[in-house]
């Protein structure tokens, strides 16, 4: 039976209810009969995610640079560290205010720290496998200097949070965003972005053109999250629930992402990847539990991605 779009939106338009969405991704998008709507299923994500390898050490997993957190939102950054940690990554380093520093050790000692100065220091960032900006920077950080400098090397980035909102106020910046970068934004993040939208359709007709023009593929997060790819076509997401619906819980899926990127995974499969984990951690919690946690949602992500890897359909 054919699935519509309009099943996957808050609100209707006469246009979305329309539009077939296909069940799975393997569909090409040359081919006539092909929607650019795609419903992310499980085998795409088994086609997709990749075992860790026997004879492998940390430097294989990559190594992710979060910069992120100012003095009321440290949290922010410890979470985002949280989700690239237990997504995986080889090595995580974060960069915060030094009056962070003491929480950091604290509770996240497998973590690296970058002085906040050392960013200006552009060629030294160009080691790090995966740069993630935004959760929580707030403006106390020269966030306009950083990112024109991460522009400046053309290496791709992930921007969430108040990235985003520097961006939507720097137009011209945001157009000279590295090709291959992954954009996080929720709907009001979208909204600032891109201008304000009548209803859903209007704006992922925005996302379609805009992830085109930008040649990055944006992540509009929402209870079925849509991954648009630099052709436009839309990936939508399936896991996650209500439960998730607590402060923090993006942060943890820009540290996730930030980890897939570092860890090889091209910007389209990265963010599909970390849609997908993210929420599948967060199903696996709310089976038991009214309301989960980011803390607990990243943390639960190892397990949930190992029950999935070494699930057999036949079981
Ligand atoms: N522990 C921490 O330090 C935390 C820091 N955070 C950081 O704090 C900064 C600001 O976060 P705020 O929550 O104040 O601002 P946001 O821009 O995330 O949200 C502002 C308001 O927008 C609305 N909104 C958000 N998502 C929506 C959706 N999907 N649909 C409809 N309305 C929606 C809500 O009313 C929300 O209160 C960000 O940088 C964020 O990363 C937050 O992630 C929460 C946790
Ligand atoms: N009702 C829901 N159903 C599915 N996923 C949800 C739901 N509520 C929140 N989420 C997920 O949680 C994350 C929230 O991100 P965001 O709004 O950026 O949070 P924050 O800014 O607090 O970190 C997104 O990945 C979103 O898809």
């Amino acid at each position: 039976m054919s699935v519509f779009l309009n099943t996957f939106l808050p609100d209707t338009d006469p246009l979305s209810k329309l539009q077939v969405v296909d069940r799975g991704l393997n569909k090409q998008s040359t081919e006539a009969s092909a929607s650019p709507y795609k419903l992310i299923e499980e085998e795409d994500i088994r086609g997709l995610v990749k075992r860790r390898l026997p004879f492998s050490h940390k430097g294989t997993y990559g190594h992710a640079l979060i910069i992120a957190g100012e003095i009321r939102t440290m949290g922010a950054a410890m979470l985002s560290a949280k989700g690239c940690l237990y997504g995986g990554a080889g090595l995580t380093t974060l960069s915060i205010p030094e009056s962070g520093l003491t929480a950091l050790n604290s509770t996240l000692p497998e973590v690296m720290f970058l002085e906040r100065k050392q960013l200006i220091k552009m060629k030294s960032l160009k080691k790090y496998n995966a740069v993630a900006i935004g959760p929580g920077i707030g403006k106390l950080l020269d966030g306009m200097a950083v990112l024109e400098g991460l522009f400046a090397l053309k290496r791709p980035i992930i921007a969430d949070a108040d990235a985003l909102g520097l961006l939507a106020e720097h137009q011209d910046l945001l157009y000279h965003l590295p090709k291959d970068s992954i954009l996080t934004p929720h709907v009001k993040e979208f909204d600032g972005l891109f201008g304000k939208h009548k209803n859903w359709w209007e704006r992922l007709q925005t996302a379609r053109t805009e992830a085109k023009k930008l040649g990055a593929v944006i992540v509009l997060k929402n209870q079925f999250t849509f991954i648009i790819d630099q052709q436009g076509d839309v990936m939508i997401n399936q896991t996650g629930n209500p439960a998730m619906a607590q402060g923090g819980m993006g942060d943890v899926l820009t540290g996730l992402t930030a980890a897939y990127v570092a860890q090889g995974y091209s910007a389209k499969a990265a963010a599909i990847l970390a849609c997908f984990f993210h929420g599948k951690a967060g199903d696996e919690l709310a089976a038991h539990h009214i309301n989960v946690t980011a803390s607990e949602v990243a943390r639960e992500i190892p397990k949930a991605v190992k029950r999935f890897i070494d699930f057999k359909p036949e079981d």
